[in-house]
């Protein structure tokens, strides 16, 4: 696995492992024992399937989950476990971009009062600054500063997420976790935000997390690459080296997944090549049993990426 360079990590998860309860008195394996480490400057892409445990990690890097085990430590500094006031002072290095950032904003505030709420509930500017600080961060995302009075309704998709990076950047945060923050997005406003998010890592030096589900945008964008499935990192890559280097067979599915343009939806079915349906065999012993749904025959070899003597154990999840 690549490091990067010898550098202290401003936010690192240590084996951290999160379980939910399942139906049936089962428990669902979100995430398990993910080691990962985010730098100054440097954005981690995260990629993998739906499910896989992407989501559920930065939950637990800000603090909104809390691991089962394992520990994540900002600035060297454990903070998984704390409560109150002292969470709360670690959340203020640590924010987060969602999917939909509007979901995260009251209607009825202006976008003004919106991205300033986090500055007020710390504290550290008092009301009356609100309109001078809201163009100084709209500016900063590049909107107009007449967008400090509209509501959220009255801004397109893309002002919107840059409403939500505007606030989550209010508070000049180390780390900046994006959870599918473009995905919503049509390919030219995507972008457009991925861009400003790139001058704003290289003016404030931030470190981001960018978890999507685009392999080849993520490959862009993103020094380092982990590659999540069913609650594993499975691969971790140089940014750009994905293609070439993955191994692991659920990396190389999804390289080889992309759509054909040449490809006519109305004759054929598309399939990933290889996939057999069919009823689960999964062995007892294996480290994914809660969570096989379904098992392609590529992921056949199961990898669990621990450890090197580990790595030629083939667990045997296969379609039978
Ligand atoms: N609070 C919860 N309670 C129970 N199960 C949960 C909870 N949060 C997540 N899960 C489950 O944990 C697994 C991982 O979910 P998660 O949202 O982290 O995946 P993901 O990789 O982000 O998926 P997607 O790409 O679809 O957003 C899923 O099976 C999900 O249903």
């Amino acid at each position: 696995m690549c490091e990067a360079g010898k550098k202290t990590p401003v936010l690192e998860a240590k084996q951290v492992t999160k379980r939910f309860p399942a139906a049936h008195g089962q428990t669902l394996t979100a995430c398990e024992n993910v080691t990962l480490s985010l730098y100054a400057g440097q954005t981690l892409g995260i990629v993998g399937e739906s499910g896989g445990g992407k989501s559920t990690f930065l939950r637990l890097l800000v603090g909104l989950e809390q691991p089962d085990s394992g520990e994540v430590l900002y600035q060297g500094t454990k903070i998984s476990g704390l409560k109150g006031k002292a969470l709360r002072d670690a959340r203020r290095h640590i924010q987060m971009v969602f999917q939909d950032p509007s979901e995260a904003f009251h209607p009825r505030m202006k976008v003004r009062d919106i991205i300033c709420e986090p500055l007020l509930n710390y504290h550290i500017i008092r009301r009356q600054e609100v309109p001078e600080k809201a163009v100084e961060l709209l500016r900063m995302v590049e909107l107009p500063e007449e967008f400090a009075g509209r509501y959220p309704k009255d801004l397109s998709g893309g002002q919107r997420q840059r409403v939500g990076i505007a606030r989550a950047l209010a508070l000049e945060p180390d780390v900046l976790l994006c959870d599918e923050a473009t995905s919503a997005l049509d390919v030219a406003v995507q972008k457009s935000i991925i861009e400003l998010l790139v001058r704003l890592q290289r003016e404030k030096n931030i470190a981001i997390a960018f978890v999507c589900h685009d392999l080849a945008l993520v490959r862009q964008l993103s020094h380092r690459t982990a590659v999540m499935y069913l609650g594993h990192v499975v691969e971790l890559m140089d940014g750009r080296d994905v293609a070439a280097r993955s191994l692991h067979p659920y990396t190389r599915a999804m390289l080889g997944s992309v759509f054909d343009l040449n490809m006519d939806f109305t004759k054929e079915i598309p399939v990933l090549k290889g996939e057999t349906p069919g009823p689960l065999h999964v062995p007892e012993g294996c480290p994914f049993r809660d969570r096989c749904g379904f098992v392609r025959k590529e992921c056949a070899g199961h990898m669990p990426p621990l450890e090197e003597k580990e790595k030629n154990h083939f667990c045997a999840c296969f379609a039978v």
